[in-house]
């Protein structure tokens, strides 16, 4: 059956509703950013552009580095964001426009999705500057209370070891991300395990100038030791999407990476003094490995 007008949202140039893109525009490599400008500060190593869009905080370059096609998207913060920018991009790729109905299952295309993204650590040991590659990510917020999301045993359980160290009246749910970008562009970066927020503020622990329910989460957090066959896992860094990227691109059969430029260090109360410079090099680096 053809899927509905008010599901599949299509704009009278047949782009899909948010991100303003047509199927064209999707390359099988896609580098996402949450900031807007850092699309450019991306397409700026391609050597040619072939299309920029903008719809909202949705910003794409389409372009070639070294021979290749790139699609470089910003997604805005957070995962509500991250909702819209998975189900999009999955949508062009995978459902007929005309016909509104999915491809079969075999002729599924499988995107390679690149998160290049700011993060916090709570550990003292990690520096500001440092690059981290996200193990697992512990989404925090509620987008997979929406979606039957299957977690492995071992995933359950070590989000269920950070509901019991914070004290949280729900399980967080866990995901591991796609081993082989990890093994392909995560190489002599930390491998770490990220907590996805639903905050910059509250749920990262920082207080400005409101009271906090768990004014010490930063030492719950790195109470965290979960141990198993594979190893032993601790949290190591804050930001807003990497759960929802990894948990949406398990269930539409993405590979899917999280790349962190660690910008602030919430142990020893350190920020970057260059903040840009430790994403450009990031930014650098994973399109070198691509
Ligand atoms: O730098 P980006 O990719 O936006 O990522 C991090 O920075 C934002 C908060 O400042 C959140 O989106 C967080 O995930
Ligand atoms: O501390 C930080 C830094 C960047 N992004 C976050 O979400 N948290």
């Amino acid at each position: 059956m053809a899927i509905a007008n008010s599901e599949l949202i299509l704009n009278a140039d047949g782009s899909i509703y948010h991100l303003n893109l047509l199927p064209d525009h999707i390359s099988d490599t896609i580098i996402t950013v949450g900031d807007p400008d850092r699309v450019a500060q991306v397409s700026r190593h391609f050597d040619s552009i072939e299309t920029e869009i903008s719809k909202r905080e949705f910003v794409t370059h389409v372009g070639y580095y070294r021979g290749k096609r790139l699609t470089v998207v910003s997604t805005g913060i957070g995962t509500d964001n991250l909702d819209i920018v998975l189900n999009e991009l999955d949508a062009l790729v995978n459902i007929d426009f005309v016909t509104r109905q999915p491809l079969p299952i075999e002729e599924h295309i499988k995107l390679r999705i690149i998160r290049i993204g700011t993060s916090g650590t709570m550990q003292p040991d990690i520096p500001v500057g440092s690059h981290l590659v996200s193990e697992h990510a512990i989404g925090l917020e509620s987008l997979m209370q929406f979606y039957p999301l299957v977690e492995t045993g071992a995933e359950v359980e070590f989000a269920t070891a950070v509901q019991q160290a914070v004290g949280l009246d729900y399980r967080p749910y866990c995901v591991l991300g796609s081993d082989l970008l990890r093994e392909q562009l995560g190489v002599g970066m930390i491998s770490g395990n990220t907590v996805t927020c639903p905050g910059f503020y509250g749920p990262q622990g920082r207080s400005l100038r409101l009271a906090l329910r768990y004014p010490d989460l930063l030492e719950r957090l790195r109470s965290v030791q979960y141990s198993n066959a594979e190893g032993t896992f601790r949290l190591t860094n804050f930001e807003m999407e990497t759960a929802g990227y990894y948990a949406l691109g398990r269930m539409l059969g993405h590979e899917v990476v999280s790349l962190n430029a660690i910008v602030a260090n919430r142990a020893t109360g350190e920020f970057a003094e260059r903040p840009d410079q430790v994403v450009n090099d990031l930014i650098a680096k994973t399109l070198e490995r691509l």
